[in-house]
């Protein structure tokens, strides 16, 4: 089980090997392309999770999906969008109801 703190640690990981040598990180790899093709790789992953979920296969979307968290992250690193700055939008939604912020946002208020 999860406290959330796998994905904190994840992208303080992302961080630090954001200045790694390319030949021995994905990361400074992907980050040295610019975030264009972070984005690209962010999408590849997002629809291989796509896949996963239509098809039903809860191992391989989870397997997905967890490609898809990191691509995320470091596409938001690519652009200095960190972590806590997700987590700050997130914290902002808690106690609404996407019901209630969408009914807000289509009447403008
Ligand atoms: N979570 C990940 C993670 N998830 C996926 N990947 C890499 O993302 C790459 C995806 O590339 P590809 O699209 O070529 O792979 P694929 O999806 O299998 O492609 P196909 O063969 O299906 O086309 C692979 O090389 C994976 O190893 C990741 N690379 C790194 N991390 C984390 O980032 C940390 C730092 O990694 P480095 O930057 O490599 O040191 C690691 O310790 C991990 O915690």
């Amino acid at each position: 089980m999860s406290d959330g703190s796998t994905i904190a640690r994840l992208s303080e990981r992302i961080a630090e090997r954001a200045g790694a040598d390319p030949e021995s990180s994905w990361t400074a790899k992907l980050l040295a392309r610019g975030p264009e093709k972070c984005a690209e790789k962010f999408g590849e992953e997002s629809v291989e999770a796509i896949i996963e979920a239509v098809r039903g296969d809860r191992e391989k979307l989870a397997s997905e999906a967890a490609d898809a968290i990191y691509h995320l992250l470091v596409m938001c690193r690519a652009r200095d969008v960190s972590l806590a700055d997700i987590e700050a939008v997130l914290e902002a939604r808690e106690g609404r109801s996407g019901i209630d912020e969408k009914a807000a946002r289509q009447s403008g208020g």
